[in-house]
C-alpha cells in the first residue's frame, strides 16, 4: 500500500494484545485494522470481535506445512460461529516471497484446503489470496477485494460512518 507504514521485521514480535490499523483506502472508505494474536492461548478472544467486524483476515505462514492442520482447525471454529454470519472472509497465504523453503505449500494447495472449509459458507464471500506481508506483493489486491465485498455486504453490516 503507497501510505503504509513499514515496521522493521526485528521490531515485529507475537501479538498478545491488538494492534490497531487504519487504512484510507479512498476518500469515502477508511478500514479500522484489529490485529490480534494467533497463539493458542490467545484465540479464545478472537469471538469478542465478531460482532463488531465486518470482514475477517486469517493470515497463513505458506512456509510452514506442519501448522496447517491447526490452522484449518482455527478457521473451521470461526467460520461455523454464528455470530460472524455473512460476512467476509479473507484468508491470505502470506511469506511468498520466501524461495524453496521445504515446508513451503504451494497457493493452490492452500485453496483447496481452505475452500472445503469455505464451502460450508452458504452465501458468503471468501477467497484465498497469496501475498507477502514483506515485499507489499498482493496486498493492494487483496484490500481491494476486501473493500468490494464490504460493500457488497453493506445491507447486511452497515458500514460506520463518522
Ligand atoms: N519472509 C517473510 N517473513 C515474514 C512475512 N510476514 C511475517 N514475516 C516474519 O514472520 C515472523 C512472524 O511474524 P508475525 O507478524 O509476528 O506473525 P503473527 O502471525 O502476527 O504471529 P502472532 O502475533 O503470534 O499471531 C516475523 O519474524 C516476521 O518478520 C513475510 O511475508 N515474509
Ligand atoms: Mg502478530
Amino acid at each position: 500500500m503507497p501510505n503504509a507504514k513499514i515496521i522493521p521485521p526485528e521490531r515485529i514480535l507475537p501479538t498478545v494484545g491488538q494492534n490497531v490499523g487504519i487504512i484510507n483506502f479512498s476518500s469515502k472508505v477508511n478500514l479500522k485494522f484489529w490485529d490480534v494474536g494467533g497463539q493458542e492461548s490467545l484465540r479464545e478472544m478472537w469471538s469478542e470481535y465478531y460482532t463488531n467486524s465486518h470482514a475477517i483476515i486469517f493470515v497463513i505462514d505458506s512456509t510452514d506445512k506442519d501448522r496447517l492442520l491447526d490452522c484449518q482447525k482455527a478457521l473451521s471454529n470461526i467460520v461455523t460461529d454464528d455470530l460472524i454470519e455473512g460476512i467476509p472472509i479473507l484468508m491470505l497465504a502470506n511469506k511468498q516471497d520466501v524461495e524453496g523453503a521445504p515446508g513451503k505449500l504451494e497457493v493452490e494447495d492452500i485453496k483447496e484446503i481452505f475452500n472445503v472449509i469455505a464451502e460450508h459458507l452458504d452465501a458468503r464471500d471468501s477467497r484465498v489470496l497469496p501475498i507477502s506481508a514483506k515485499t507489499g506483493d498482493g496486498v493492494q489486491q487483496s484490500i481491494e477485494w476486501l473493500t468490494l465485498r464490504l460493500e457488497r455486504n453493506k445491507s447486511n453490516r452497515p458500514p460506520i460512518y463518522r
